[in-house]
């Protein structure tokens, strides 16, 4: 045993082209992973949490090699590998985004995913036993007996039966699909498993069994595992560490009590804000996480998560409730993207068969506001007199002064990309609240 970790991931990157035309030109790229960086310890779980679209697939199948990653390492320290210095030239003999086929082989043998659907991994036509089997036998392993009584052995491990080896997939139900699957990818005995979405397919009952399941093998087999999730129940369940993603990006990671306890930034604050509680009498917050995530195509400008913060830095000219500018900024990002129609609010709030100009332009900009959530009137004299002069515009048809009049408001958030925070004992985040002497001021919880 080595004080190294695992598995390290540094400044990883997956891109994929985005093209156009009969020659295929490439005219963008989507970044669904963009610079990530985590270490795995020998026998730890490392949660990967955010909502669907952050990038955590993408994030595991380039790690694990499914895919192949556009940058970035991935160094692998198992499978013998432990102690090897870099080389000359500064690469790392154990980057397995650089393994030759004969190292991938073997990595494929210390290295495996368990996926969302269990039956992704079962053939339908094969006995559940000769599926998990048949691994041994790629791998080399001859005596169809001995075959036979390593499997059984797991079937029983993952709480099945030995005799449930000649049975078929469709003769389980989802959640013992779940631990064949788990069987499957114990059979090589591996080092390092990635679980994506494990439990989400499974009904709620039976989650916890298999959540138990997982934490138990990978207690008595010694197992580094990467768990995925959009759930942050889920992985307060499993994971000693947690790596909240976003739009690519590792916006936080620190231990899971710690991050669960003190979160440091405003995304992880409104993913917690979003777990049930069954407690009435904890007060937390419940913080609406409006919208969906963006485009990898082309994310926002500076920190990627500023058009959903609930906490975007306020600009210093203005003096408003921190609910107020972010409802103003979600409007002016709204009236740039031309997804305003004061003519379609003014029909649908006119009588049947009268003409829409019977409802006069004061009631749509007052529709506007209730719609983007703006108070009648807002606290700042300044910021009242530009929005209203934007409602104007906008009810006379003249989006682009609208837009002009809007784009007084900016934030921080949008011009500067947040570097990362140290918050002590591993616990990282990236928001500009959090950068020390900062101007931005006001973290968001004191450590
Ligand atoms: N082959 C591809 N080509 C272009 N874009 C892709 C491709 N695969 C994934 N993406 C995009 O990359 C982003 C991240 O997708 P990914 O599936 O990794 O997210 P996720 O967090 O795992 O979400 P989910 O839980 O829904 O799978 C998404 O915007 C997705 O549309």
């Amino acid at each position: 045993m080595t004080d190294e970790p695992l598995v390290s991931v540094r400044n990883l990157k997956k891109h994929y082209p985005i093209t156009e035309g009969v020659l295929s030109r490439q005219v963008g790229a989507a970044k669904a992973v963009d610079g990530i960086s985590f270490d795995i310890a020998e026998g730890e779980t490392l949660g990967l949490v955010g909502e669907s679209g952050c990038g955590k697939s993408t994030a595991a199948s380039s790690i694990i090699r499914l895919e192949e990653a556009t940058d970035g390492e991935v160094i692998f320290n198992g499978g013998g590998r432990a102690g090897r210095e870099r080389n000359a030239d500064g690469t790392h003999p154990n980057d397995v985004t650089k393994f030759d086929d004969e190292e991938l082989k073997a990595f494929r043998r210390d290295a495996q995913m368990i996926f969302q659907d269990p039956s992704s991994s079962l053939d339908p036509r094969m006995t559940v036993g000769r599926s998990v089997a048949e691994l041994l036998m790629v791998h080399g392993m001859t005596d169809k007996q001995r075959r036979r009584e390593i499997v059984e052995d797991l079937l029983e491990r993952v709480g099945l039966e030995a005799d449930y080896y000649d049975r078929y997939p469709h003769e389980f139900s989802g959640g013992q699909k779940q631990r064949i699957a788990l069987a499957r990818a114990l059979v090589l005995n591996p080092e390092f498993i990635v679980a994506d979405e494990p439990v989400s397919a499974l009904d709620v009952s039976i989650r916890a069994e298999i959540l138990s399941l997982l934490n138990d093998i990978q207690e008595e087999f010694g197992l580094s595992m990467l768990f995925i999730s959009h759930d942050m129940s889920v992985v307060r369940e499993v994971c000693d560490r947690v790596a909240v993603m976003y739009l690519g990006e590792i916006v936080e990671i620190g231990d899971t009590d710690e991050v669960f306890s003190n979160p440091q930034h405003p995304y992880t604050e409104a993913l917690l804000s979003a777990i049930p509680r069954p407690d009435p009498s904890d007060q937390r917050e419940n913080i609406e996480l409006k919208g969906t995530v963006p485009s990898p195509i082309s994310p926002p400008s500076g920190c990627k998560f500023h058009t959903r913060c609930h906490m975007v830095i306020q600009s210093d000219e203005y003096d408003l409730e921190q609910e107020d500018w972010r409802a103003l900024l979600t409007f002016r990002d709204k009236v740039r993207a031309g997804e305003i129609d004061p003519e379609g609010i003014r029909e649908a709030l006119s009588p049947p068969d009268a003409d829409p100009s019977v409802v006069d332009d004061e009631t749509v900009e007052d529709e506007l506001r209730m719609e983007f959530e703006l108070p009648e009137t807002l606290a700042d004299d300044d910021a009242e007199a530009i929005v209203d002069r934007a409602l104007d515009a906008l009810t006379d048809g003249e989006i682009e002064t609208a837009e002009d009049e809007l784009s007084t408001f900016t934030t921080p958030c949008e011009e500067e990309e947040p570097e990362e925070t140290d918050h002590g004992n591993g616990h990282l985040s990236a928001c500009l609240r959090n950068k020390p002497d900062t101007e931005h001021g006001a973290p968001l919880a004191d450590d």
